[in-house]
């Protein structure tokens, strides 16, 4: 899709790490040697001065990685204290636990060595390998440190009992981490759910088995968007080579969501886009901004007519609608095949009237609208994590999005984007609350209008949408209502170059 930060779940990280050590480039010692060092280097960058460090090391690759990292810290001039398990984990970890003992002893991994004062916790007890719920001594120091939380945690690649493909804990006392170190790429349960809050800040560490990674396989993040490449127009370009958006309004006195969609598809360069309320909410158009245009649309026969333009691009039905003239809409707009947002009041007719779909369709559904389209998908990801890889809102989304034969989007802090043939994108952006509030859907819903209409793809359409509307929100801040969000979009293409 674009150059935006690549999201692996667990089995494709294990395929990753098992190609590259398959290739005979590098081992599994070697990766976790570059995995301990890249941890440790990163403490030493934000904590320069040598303090007293616990790792805590687990069963398996995880802990290994917390013997590398204890080791590097002891000889950076830390006084380093080492829990770990009487059990013998792989080869490689074994490895480095006896590396380790040339060095140190290996304390019981129990709460009661938690008492001993230190500045850092090092959290090396589960990774990927996560599968149910710690318990027994590890779940009491997971409760322990939950008890403390002024002690910086250092997370080795996840901060354990997190399942990393959902962002959702397999155990309530996951502890809440400063920083955690991740390893190649990003996993989902960084993103998503309560990963994010749990993760603190988040360090991709490079381990050098990018190559081996299955591109066909891969999901995309939206953290850090190569935007100006995509959204950049040509000095000579002309404004139906931009697209023509049209933006279905509601009713007398409904008209304000679909104005707030329609200043996005400008703001985001559509090259023309017009409004259109049924006949009588016509003169509530009226006025600024006048590089909107007008046009009435009474009921099917109408649309059809005008969508007999072929050079309409995109359309967005359903902000501030009303379900009855939604519904009305829906089937000459889906005969059309044009590109189209499906939002608001459309989703709610499509969940009283279900209708075939197509491959141009964007549903922008949240939660509560995925639920009453998708009831089963949405009962799924409800029902308590207890085993990883625990189900997750990736998971719900492409699944829905492959069942309806449209890209859907599923908003939230956590923004899924699933295309039907399997292409996702998660934006995750939980510093904007204030996003949470009315209109800024519509907006939402412009901008995606306004990016179809531009020729992009609806996957692509509905994450770079995500990124920019919560990129506008957090140059705005709290206070934030609906109606600032398109008259910011001018400054983040400005920052971004575009
Ligand atoms: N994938 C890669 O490319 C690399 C992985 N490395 C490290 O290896 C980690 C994954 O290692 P592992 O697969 O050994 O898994 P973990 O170290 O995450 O877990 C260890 C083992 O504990 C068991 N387990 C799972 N849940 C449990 C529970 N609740 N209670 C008790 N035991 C439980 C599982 O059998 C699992 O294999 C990564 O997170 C990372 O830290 C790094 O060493 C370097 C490279
Ligand atoms: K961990």
């Amino acid at each position: 899709m674009f150059d935006w930060p690549q999201i692996q779940t667990t089995a494709q990280m294990r395929a990753t790490e098992s190609a590259a050590m398959a290739s005979g480039a590098v081992s599994g010692v070697q990766l976790m040697q570059r995995a301990g060092m890249a941890v440790a280097g990163q403490i030493r960058l934000r904590w320069p001065k040598p303090g007293r460090a616990t790792v805590l090391c687990g069963p398996g690759n995880n802990g290994g990685d917390g013997y590398v990292i204890a080791r590097h810290l002891h000889r950076a001039g830390w006084a380093v204290r080492v829990l770990g398990l009487d059990n013998t984990p792989g080869p490689d970890a074994d490895a480095m636990k006896r590396d380790w003992r040339a060095l140190g002893p290996i304390r019981p991994l129990t709460p009661q060595q938690m008492s001993a004062e230190c500045d850092l916790v090092v959290d090396a007890l589960f990774g990927t390998g996560l599968t149910r719920a710690p318990d027994g001594d590890i779940a009491r120091i997971l409760g322990w440190l939950q008890g403390h939380p002024s002690l910086p945690v250092v997370a080795v690649d996840c901060p354990s009992g997190l399942c990393m493909d959902s962002g959702r804990p397999l155990h309530a006392a996951a502890p809440r981490c400063q920083l955690t170190v991740a390893f190649d790429s990003l996993k989902p349960g960084h993103l998503l759910a309560q990963g994010p809050r749990l993760c603190g800040r988040l360090v991709i560490e490079d381990i050098g088995i990018a190559p081996w990674r299955d591109a066909s396989t891969l999901h995309r993040a939206t953290l850090h968007p190569g935007l100006n490449k995509v959204l950049g127009k040509q000095p000579d370009s002309h404004k139906y080579g931009s697209g023509h958006a049209l933006i279905v309004a509601g009713g007398r006195g409904k008209g304000g969501a679909a104005q707030l969609a329609a200043q996005a598809a400008l703001r985001i360069g559509a090259g023309l886009v017009t409004i259109c309320p049924p006949d009588a909410a016509l003169p509530e158009h009226a006025g600024a901004p006048w590089a909107l245009m007008r046009q009435s649309i009474d009921d099917a026969a109408d649309l059809s007519q005008t969508l007999a333009d072929p050079r309409i691009s995109a359309i967005c039905l359903g902000p501030g609608c009303g379900v009855d003239r939604a519904a009305q809409l829906l089937p000459p707009l889906l005969a059309s095949g044009r590109a189209c947002v499906l939002d608001a009041d459309a989703l709610t007719a499509l969940s009283e009237h279900p209708r075939a779909l197509h491959a141009n369709c964007v549903l922008t559904p949240h939660m509560g609208e995925f639920a009453r389209l998708f009831p089963d998908l949405a009962q799924a990801l409800n029902t308590p994590a207890k085993t990883g890889p625990a189900l997750s809102k990736l998971h719900i989304t492409r699944q829905a999005a492959a069942r309806c034969g449209a890209t859907v989007l599923l908003k939230g802090a956590d923004t899924v984007m699933a295309a039907p043939d399997g292409q996702a994108a998660i934006h995750s952006a939980f510093d904007t609350p204030f996003l949470a509030t009315a209109g800024a859907g519509d907006v939402l819903s412009g901008l995606i209008a306004g990016l179809l209409a531009r020729g992009q793809t609806p996957v692509a359409a509905a994450a770079l949408a995500a990124t920019l509307h919560s990129a506008a929100a957090r140059h705005i801040g709290p206070g934030l209502i609906a109606d600032d969000i398109p008259q910011a979009i001018p400054r983040i293409l400005r920052d971004l170059n575009v």
